[in-house]
């Protein structure tokens, strides 16, 4: 799914507006509606109150038609009009009018009890067109609605996330029901008090507008991994489904190259082949049987040669940073034309050794947690910088970024792709080490580097979102995303089937 800027969305709007011959006025009520609909079908009961926080801008204005729709509804409405938030907007005031009309009457400090009443707040302050830093009064209803304890659900944004900025105080929202897109800054890990639930509201905006204007944002849903995913074909066998090598291991960290290993053989590739230090050739043989082996060194890697053909090889896990295997790694890379991946020690070294990144073949696929990011490119002020680094960082060397975090983030040609599965029962030792031997699978398997890194991450991401409604966050081990790897494919199959 696209990602459009603020800019790009005033355009969306416009462009709507013309083709369909419709007023600003209109889109703001065919906007208020689909909040008003949402909101009718989660809480039919007729009790609840709803306790809506307007601006003076449009936000606020959409705010205005959704608590009209709801008294006259009879629904319970309380309408806050919030002090500092700019001039009126010509929307506003033609809703403000409307409100008087249908006898719904503003800031009347109507008092509802909270223990006999249902209360949901309304968050419709500001939206994406917050410009500046947020005043005392506007600051003064935000902390209001923090310091309740009623479920808050923002209209469009929570309101004080700036869509281009950092952010200081914002809304913390259970739920946004955001209009037609979703927006970048809900993703970045500044943002992760405000933001609980996303809710994308279709409101009609014009098609041919959303599909041929260009973004170099994307969020990687359901609809973008199925355009990647690439099923079994009927005559496969193991010569056709690829041979993934995964070097890694050393005294003590056999178990990342164990689970690599084993996560490229279950992402679906026909063979594995481990090349790890003689000291794990009985852990990786016993652990995993249906891994082929190949050793160098003693309790760590002091040369990398194989006659082996792999399609693609997955480097670095568990493999420390001892001299010797410093320069093995090094050597080796210098030869490389295979597709690649490359994690956790080889990251580290590579860091260490900045002028190899150009020798890499293009398109490369670096997949750097957070420490190894900062390693890699140098450190960030905000998250908005740190998006622009790693687009500017893989386009300079051309690879293909993989920065993991939640909402792990693929860079590459130019293009930002956000991942939307995943949760926190993957931060656990070992997850990392799995999600590179499920990439290296996807490359062995003729995917792309770009669709590898990009459903590879959503697959990786899919099978813990699976796993966890079993196991729990806690009780999630990184074995765990393997043995869901199945669950997250059949689940895909299912979703592809149903269209
Ligand atoms: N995207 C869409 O398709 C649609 C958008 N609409 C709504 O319109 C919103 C955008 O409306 P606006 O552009 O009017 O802007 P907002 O309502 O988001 O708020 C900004 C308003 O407050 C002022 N302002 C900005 N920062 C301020 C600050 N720190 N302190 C005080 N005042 C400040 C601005 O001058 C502007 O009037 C969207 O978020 C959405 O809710 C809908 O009405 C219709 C359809
Ligand atoms: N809170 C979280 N939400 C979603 N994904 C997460 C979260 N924490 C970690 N992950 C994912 O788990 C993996 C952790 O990788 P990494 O730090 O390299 O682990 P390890 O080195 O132990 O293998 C990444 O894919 C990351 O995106
Ligand atoms: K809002």
């Amino acid at each position: 799914m696209k990602i459009f800027s603020a800019s790009k969305i005033r355009e969306a709007d416009e462009t709507t507006i013309s083709r369909q011959g419709i007023t600003t006025g209109e889109l703001m009520e065919r906007a208020g509606t689909e909040v008003f609909l949402w909101l009718k079908k989660r809480f039919p009961d007729k009790e609840t109150v709803f306790h809506v926080f307007c601006g003076k801008g449009n936000n606020g204005g959409d705010g205005l038609v959704v608590a009209r729709l709801l008294h006259n509804d009879n629904y319970k409405v309380v309408v806050d009009i919030v002090e500092g938030t700019g001039n009126p907007s010509e929307d506003f005031t033609a809703n403000f009018e409307k409100l008087e009309q249908n006898n719904l009457a503003c800031n009347t400090n109507e008092a509802y009890e909270y223990k006999k009443h249902k209360i949901i707040f309304l968050d419709a302050i500001f939206g994406i067109g917050l410009n500046r830093e947020v005043g005392a009064e506007a600051k003064e209803a935000i902390q209001r609605i923090n310091n309740s304890a009623v479920k808050i659900i923002s209209i469009d944004v929570p309101s004080g996330m700036f869509m281009d900025r950092k952010s200081d105080i914002a809304v913390h929202s259970d739920m946004v029901l955001t209009f037609q897109f979703t927006k970048l800054a809900f993703y970045l890990a500044g943002n992760c008090n405000f933001i609980k639930e996303i809710k994308i509201l279709d409101i009609g905006l014009d098609k041919d507008f959303i599909a041929n204007e260009p973004t170099q944002f994307f969020l990687t849903d359901r609809t973008e991994a199925h355009q990647r995913y690439r099923p079994v074909p009927a005559h496969a066998h193991k010569g056709t489904q690829g041979h993934a090598l995964i070097i890694g291991g050393s005294y003590g960290k056999i178990g990342a190259v164990t689970l690599s290993s084993k996560a490229a053989l279950k992402s679906g590739c026909g063979l594995v082949t481990a090349y790890i230090p003689k000291c794990g050739y009985t852990i990786v043989q016993t652990a995993f049987p249906e891994a082929m082996v190949l050793t160098g060194g003693e309790e760590h890697i002091n040369t990398i040669a194989f006659d082996i053909e792999p399609k693609a090889i997955g480097i670095g896990m568990g493999l420390g940073q001892q001299p010797e295997t410093q320069q093995a790694v090094l050597e080796f890379l210098k030869h490389q034309k295979t597709p690649m991946v490359i994690d956790a020690d080889a990251l580290n070294i590579l860091s260490y050794n900045n002028e190899w990144l150009n020798m890499l073949p293009e398109n490369t696929i670096l997949t750097p947690h957070p420490k190894e990011l900062e390693r890699l490119m140098g450190s960030w002020e905000d998250d908005f910088e740190k998006m622009e680094k790693i687009r500017a960082f893989a386009k300079e060397h051309k690879i293909i970024l993989v920065a993991k975090d939640a909402f792990t983030i693929v860079a590459c040609n130019d293009r930002v792709h956000i991942n939307s599965t995943g949760n926190a029962g993957l931060a656990t030792g070992g997850s990392g080490d799995v999600l590179t031997g499920i990439i290296t699978g996807l490359l062995a398997q003729s995917y792309s580097p770009a669709d590898a890194a990009i459903f590879g991450v959503y697959l990786h991401g899919l099978a813990a979102d699976i796993g966890v409604c079993e196991t729990s966050k806690q009780a999630f081990t990184a074995s765990d995303i393997i043995n869901y790897l199945g669950a997250a494919y059949l689940k895909i199959e299912a979703e592809k089937a149903q269209k």
